[in-house]
């Protein structure tokens, strides 16, 4: 195991849990001690009421470690928040390169997030990124590390096969009570856990982009995932300072079920050259009030990932012309250009 930052703190720390939230959610100071409180609540719910919930295995979950499976955008966020609340975190990627930019970004991301909740404390804030960072260590063997997990959330490539090898060799290896989430945004749960024999403690639990600015996540059950790994999920999802929702295993969950039909549409707009593609974006802004347009938004999830999804989701739906395959999200992934993180995409960025 290649330890960067080696610390395996755990204990929730009062000045971690609001860490994240951006400045409009964050409780004045009258209100922060009442604020805590409450949040102290939450963090005691998961990490001992859990334990006594019913006989199934996961009663003794307390989610105190977690074992984040991928370094890229999504890995690296859910490691940044879940570490900077108090939880020890061991990000996992198969490219060790990877997994260091990862770490600086997660550095400079918890810089951001200090500057603004600790303005007038600059050394309250420096504490809280050395705290936070003592709570990441990284690896690249899932396997060696994954012993140690009371949750393993896996955030890697878009690909049913790639994620079902994963989640089947650590079935092995970890312990029973671990809970098993993807991060998956558009797979079937059902489809990623069948690789698995821990049914009733497999979940989805889908973050947006980017993590530590995003407030929502999504909680996905399948028929066989139990309430009690439900109520943790979902109280470890307030511990982070997110809110979440429960969806049903059905295709796109909630948001991307509404998300997918607008970001195809104007990308087929743009196709046949009905608007630009800066006055699509401009129009969507200005006309809907969204902080980035279609295209801007498909660069930053990124066209690899986008082209991911639209594959299954055509091969799921082949006489349904709405996923037939798109010429110029086709040529930019073929070329390399899978947007914000590659430099290019529908823009070019600095
Ligand atoms: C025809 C074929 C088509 C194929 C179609 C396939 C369709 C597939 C669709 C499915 C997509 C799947 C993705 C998914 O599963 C779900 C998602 O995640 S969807 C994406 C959701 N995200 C959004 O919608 C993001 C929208 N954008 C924004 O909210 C803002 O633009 C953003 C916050 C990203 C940046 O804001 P901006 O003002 O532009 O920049 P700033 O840099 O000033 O940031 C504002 C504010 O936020 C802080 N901040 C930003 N990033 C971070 C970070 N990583 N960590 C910490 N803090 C961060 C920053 O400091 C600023 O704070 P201030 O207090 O305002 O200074
Ligand atoms: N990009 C987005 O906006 C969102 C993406 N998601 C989902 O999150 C997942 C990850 O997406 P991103 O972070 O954007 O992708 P990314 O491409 O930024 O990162 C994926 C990472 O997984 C690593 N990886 C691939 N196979 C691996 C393996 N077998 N073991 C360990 N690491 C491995 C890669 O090296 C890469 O660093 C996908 O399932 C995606 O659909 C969910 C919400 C939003």
């Amino acid at each position: 195991m290649q330890s960067v930052h080696g610390g395996r703190k755990v204990a929730a720390r009062r000045d971690h849990v609001t860490a994240d939230l951006p400045s409009r959610a964050r409780p004045s100071e009258s209100s922060r001690s009442r604020f805590d409180a409450r949040r102290h609540i939450m963090a005691f719910f998961t990490h001992h009421v859990c334990r006594g919930l019913s006989s199934s295995a996961v009663r003794n979950v307390a989610i105190k470690h977690l074992t984040v499976i991928g370094g890229g955008q999504m890995g690296a966020g859910i490691a940044q928040v879940a570490a900077s609340t108090g939880h020890s975190v061991t990000l996992v990627d198969t490219n060790g390169e990877i997994l260091k930019k990862a770490v600086k970004g997660i550095e400079g991301n918890l810089k951001r997030v200090a500057k603004k909740k600790f303005s007038d404390k600059p050394e309250s804030g420096e504490e809280f990124i050395q705290k936070a960072l003592q709570n990441v260590s990284t690896s690249t063997d899932a396997a060696a590390v994954v012993q140690g997990s009371d949750l393993v959330v896996e955030a890697i490539v878009e690909n049913l096969k790639v994620k079902q090898d994963i989640f089947s060799g650590l079935d092995k290896l970890a312990p029973a009570h671990t809970i098993f989430a993807s991060n998956t945004s558009s797979l079937s749960i059902t489809d990623i856990a069948s690789s698995t024999s821990r049914l009733d403690r497999f979940a989805g639990l889908h973050f947006f982009n980017p993590v530590p600015v995003m407030k929502l996540v999504e909680v996905i059950g399948t028929s066989a995932t139990s309430q009690e790994t439900l109520d943790c999920l979902l109280n470890f999802s307030k511990v982070l300072g997110k809110t979440p929702v429960s969806c049903k295993d059905t295709p796109g969950f909630i948001v991307n079920r509404l998300l997918l039909p607008y970001i195809i549409e104007a990308i087929r707009m743009y196709e046949r050259g009905h608007g630009s593609k800066e006055d699509i974006d401009i129009a969507m802004k200005l006309g809907c009030g969204y902080p980035m347009g279609p295209l801007e938004l498909a660069d930053y999830v990124g066209l690899d990932t986008m082209k991911f999804i639209m594959d299954y989701w055509s091969a799921a739906n082949p006489e349904n012309p709405s996923f037939a395959q798109s010429e110029s999200l086709n040529k930019l992934v073929a070329e390399g250009k899978f947007g914000k993180k590659t430099g290019e995409g529908f823009y070019k960025y600095k």
